[in-house]
């Protein structure tokens, strides 16, 4: 039997509390309640009393590990906590086992992702066979799929090559496609632990210096302005690396910059205490640095947030710093942090949060149906948070497979109570709805 939703008193942006109706998969109506029932439907009353109605998120940079580390993710482990973090959408990125370097193992992995039935899962193709940065993998191929990929990227590792980069940024332009660059200079960064600074040098730790990122940016911004192509900077973190972002967009060139919610709260200071749930690339940066990349998400520079959900097995995270595994988990505590680090600091509105979290990451993903706004008619995609409600961080309480999140313990204001994909419950009651349900 398949449901309608009757949403009572939700807060939508900028507007006057209402009723929503979500029916056949759409926003059926909008304003006071006008949802009767219909034979053979059941009709669910949410009480939305005090709750914000955001369009469904986007994420543009999630681990889900499978194929090949079932152990710390798969896809239906990943969407689900996906699901519960208020997203409707997110790209899987590349670096799996095998990597996602083919038509067939992308085809698998959206797939998956079908199967899961919590959120659109579009896959991300590497740019190299392997991720080895010598030979472009078939990214036509990969585009023409059943999975339909516009975004590529060998994150984890760096497009070094400028020879390869340029040819990759050039390629895709046939089919609106974008290249997803983690930017890192791998001679700069050899052997490198942490941010290169005062604190590396105290704790005797490898550095990781910002210009290793920078040097990359600035390059890619003119290579992408020589072929006329889309860029893309993954998890950037640097001030540096926000100026020269903003010079390039000041110049007309087509580059976009995504930052994630722990370098817009943590620091290096973290890594005194020697916990490699602090290890992540990029690394985690200065106090200077978070007010950089706070400010370049609240003037435009930097366009999306995204989560880099990095998930880790246990043994990857409990051991000494240099041995452990670089990546934090993200998708469930995304909302949470923008929230503190960017609301409730008066930098960014509601609205400028369903922008950077859901319109122009869907954009950017050329992700239909996904990013609209809460109106009549729309795809229902969208997410019901509470904002005055605050939660302790507790690590085994969280939806994903991995323990690795930043922020055990901390307290954390925002919880999703209900998300919905094209009209159907994902999350409902502040809990996923079983799996049998949602892909009935
Ligand atoms: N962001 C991370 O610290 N880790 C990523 C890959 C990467 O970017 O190194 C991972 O896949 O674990």
């Amino acid at each position: 039997m398949s449901t309608d939703y009757l949403i009572l008193g939700a807060r939508l942006l900028g507007e006057e509390p209402a009723d929503l109706v979500l029916r056949d998969g759409v926003i059926a109506s909008l304003g006071a309640d006008t949802a009767h029932p219909r034979d053979g439907v059941e009709l669910v009353t949410v009480d939305a009393d005090g709750l914000l109605a955001l369009p469904g998120l986007v994420d543009l940079h999630t681990h889900l590990r499978e194929p090949g580390r079932e152990d710390t993710e798969t896809v239906l482990t990943g969407s689900r906590a996906a699901a519960a973090g208020g997203f409707t959408a997110v790209h899987a990125m590349a670096n799996t086992t095998p990597v996602a370097d083919t038509a067939g193992v992308v085809e698998q992995v959206h797939r998956l992702g079908i199967d899961a039935g919590y959120v659109d899962v579009r896959p991300v193709g590497a740019v190299s066979v392997g991720l080895e940065g010598t030979r472009l993998a078939e990214l036509g191929a990969m585009a023409s799929s059943a999975a339909g990929v516009r975004v590529f990227s060998d994150d984890g590792h760096c497009v070094d090559d400028p020879v390869l980069m340029r040819r990759a940024l050039e390629y895709v332009k046939s089919f609106d496609g974008v290249i997803a660059q983690h930017a890192q200079e791998p001679r700069l960064t050899v052997g490198a632990q942490m941010h290169e600074g005062v604190v590396s040098a105290e704790l005797g730790l490898a550095g990781w210096p910002a210009v290793a990122e920078e040097s990359i940016i600035a390059r890619d911004v003119l290579l992408a302005e020589h072929v006329g192509s889309r860029l893309h900077v993954c998890h950037l973190s640097t001030a540096g690396s926000v100026d020269i972002v903003r010079w390039a967009k000041a110049r007309g060139i087509d580059v976009t910059a995504e930052v994630t919610p722990h370098h817009l709260l943590l620091t290096d200071e973290q890594a005194r205490s020697y916990d490699p749930r602090y290890k992540v690339n990029p690394p985690l940066r200065t106090a200077e640095d978070v007010e950089a990349v706070r400010a370049g998400l609240a003037d435009g520079t930097i366009d999306v947030v995204a989560t880099d959900h990095a998930p880790h097995a246990d043994e990857d995270k409990d051991c000494e710093w240099p041995a452990g595994a670089f990546g934090m988990t993200g998708l469930e505590t995304a909302l949470p942090v923008i929230q503190a680090t960017m609301v409730e600091t008066g930098r960014l509105t509601w609205a400028d949060v369903a922008r950077v979290l859901s319109t122009t990451p869907a954009r950017i993903g050329r992700v239909s149906g996904q990013g609209r706004p809460v109106a009549v008619g729309e795809p229902a995609n969208l997410t019901l948070i509470d904002p005055a409600a605050r939660r302790r961080v507790e690590p085994a309480a969280q939806v994903t497979r991995s323990r690795n999140t930043p922020f055990a313990g901390t307290e954390l204001p925002g919880r999703v109570v209900a998300t919905f994909l094209r009209g159907r419950a994902t999350v409902y009651d502040g809990a996923p709805v079983a799996h049998e349900e949602v892909n009935a």
